[in-house]
């Protein structure tokens, strides 16, 4: 099959979430599996800074409310697949991907609206007439509705997929402040009050929606669940489904992992030590092999569990423990955690940056990980503590709920700890819970740390999924 995959970000070129860690890990798994795919993103000045990208095709135009938008493509390459980038200086060519570090730029829902028609345009230009074109999230979601609604000859065959990596997210601007959208006449009743709701477009276009598991998936299908988009979910309900992400195991292995002052594996489980070393020491922390350290690796952002989490984070504290939290983000709850870990520097640390090398080394150093999240559609980072034998504390939500198996439900199969309510004090308990059988069954939790490491979640059977589901449009 040819897929045109269409996304705003991919690992090693733009990354602010696990959106990028996809876009790359699933197209290259494809690739393997005998598929053309062809990525078509923007071209970013973080990626014209780092890769100067030849251009491949000098001038294209795309015409949209009677004004012309010139663009180039350029091209680069991750591994063998082709990454196509859209060079229009004007939307892309800023110090960040979405924000200015502190807002959302308010031209958000224009520039991308343009590069949903401008994928397109580029498919074209290049003569990759797609049976496929996979969208994600709503930065992508107008595609759909541009193939549908302008479509030339050169997409008749071509089906759409819709990829929800995260509900929250819709895309919700006024039209009027839209200019590539103006004449848009098919949208104008379509419209939650006088604003466009780029999601809701995807899901009523794409040929079939899906999201990154199972769970998730259902859990879209509810009124509490769905984002407020029950009535679109629920219409389209046939054509939603979930599949679970993989995890890169060829990034994210301990025994091969280069951020890791020592690798390990479930055999040779003792480089783990000085990996935690590495990170007390890297850190700030006491080098104390038996205190549990608890990291932490996110967005700061609602999602995650802040809301709970932050009001009991100093009862949390009251335990012996090493809490250890990376993050950037919303800088009201970046505030709190600083002033945090002011009061209680032996116990708590926060750094405030985005850091690949420091995540691999809390994946590889820490006792547990950390994700309470109030929703979660996957949530890669509990696969990659299972790979380093890094026992998650989830809350029992979307993609969190598929991937680990709770103490207390299964225990001959447990590879972590799962609280059910969002509120403090079941996040209190759970933690309460694990770091009593972190102290009280060092065997039984040894045993835990294998299973996890053992556990796999693949992107070859997760792509093999994809495979069926563009068979199946
Ligand atoms: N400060 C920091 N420094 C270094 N690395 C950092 C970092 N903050 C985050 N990361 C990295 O970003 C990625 C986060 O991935 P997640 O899937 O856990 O969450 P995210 O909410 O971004 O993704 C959304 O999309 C993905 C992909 O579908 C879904 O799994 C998920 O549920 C959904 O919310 C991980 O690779 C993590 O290590």
């Amino acid at each position: 099959m040819k897929i045109l995959f269409v996304v705003s970000e991919v690992e090693d070129l733009a990354k602010t979430g696990g959106l990028a860690d996809v876009a790359k890990a699933l197209p290259i798994e494809l690739k393997k599996l005998g598929h053309e795919v062809i990525i078509v993103m923007p071209y970013y000045k973080a990626i014209a800074d780092k890769f100067s990208a030849p251009v491949v095709i000098d001038e294209q135009t795309l015409f949209a409310n009677h004004k012309p938008y010139r663009f180039q493509l350029r091209q680069l390459q991750i591994e063998n697949v082709p990454v196509y980038c859209v060079d229009y200086p004007d939307y892309f060519d800023r110090n960040g991907f979405y924000t200015d570090g502190y807002h959302a730029y308010p031209d958000n829902a224009e520039r991308f609206a343009f590069f949903a028609g401008a994928a397109l345009q580029a498919s074209k230009s290049l003569d990759f007439q797609p049976d496929i074109v996979h969208c994600n999230d709503w930065h992508t979601a107008l595609t759909p509705y541009f193939m549908k609604t302008h479509s030339s000859e050169f997409f008749a065959n071509s089906k759409s997929i819709l990829t929800i990596h995260n509900g929250a997210f819709h895309g919700t601007h006024r039209l009027d402040q839209i200019p590539f959208l103006h004449d848009q006449y098919e949208l104008h009743n379509q419209l939650d009050g006088d604003a466009v709701n780029f999601l809701r477009i995807g899901i009523r276009y794409a040929n079939k929606i899906n999201t990154v598991s199972p769970n998730y998936a259902k859990e879209l299908l509810t009124t509490l669940g769905s984002h407020m988009l029950y009535h679109e979910f629920q219409q389209r309900k046939d054509d939603v489904s979930g599949i679970l992400n993989g995890c890169d195991y060829s990034q994210w292995d301990p025994a091969t992992d280069k951020h890791l002052p020592e690798n390990f594996d479930v055999d040779n489980p003792a480089g783990k030590q000085s990996c935690k070393r590495e990170l007390q020491k890297k850190t700030g922390f006491a080098e104390d092999p038996k205190i549990p350290l608890i990291g932490m690796v996110c967005r700061l952002t609602e999602q995650k569990g802040f809301g709970y989490l932050l009001p009991v984070l100093e009862d949390l504290l009251q335990h012996n423990i090493q809490l250890l939290i990376i993050g950037t983000g919303d800088p009201s709850i970046g505030e709190v955690l600083k002033r945090l870990a002011q009061i209680h520097p032996d116990r708590f640390i926060f750094i405030n940056t985005f850091s690949e090398e420091l995540a691999h080394l809390l994946e590889a150093g820490s006792d547990f990980f950390l994700m309470p999240s109030l929703f979660e559609p996957c949530g890669l980072n509990q696969m990659y503590s299972l790979a380093y034998g890094t026992i998650p504390i989830v809350r029992g939500v979307g993609g969190l709920k598929d991937t680990v198996i709770d103490m207390l439900n299964q225990p001959d199969q447990a590879t972590g700890f799962v609280f059910e309510n969002p509120d403090s004090t079941a996040l209190l308990s759970c933690v309460q819970r694990a770091l009593l059988y972190y102290y009280e069954f060092p065997e039984s939790f040894a045993h835990m740390k294998k299973r996890a490491m053992q556990s796999r979640f693949t992107w070859q059977q997760a792509a093999q999924r994809y495979v069926e589901l563009y068979q199946s449009c």
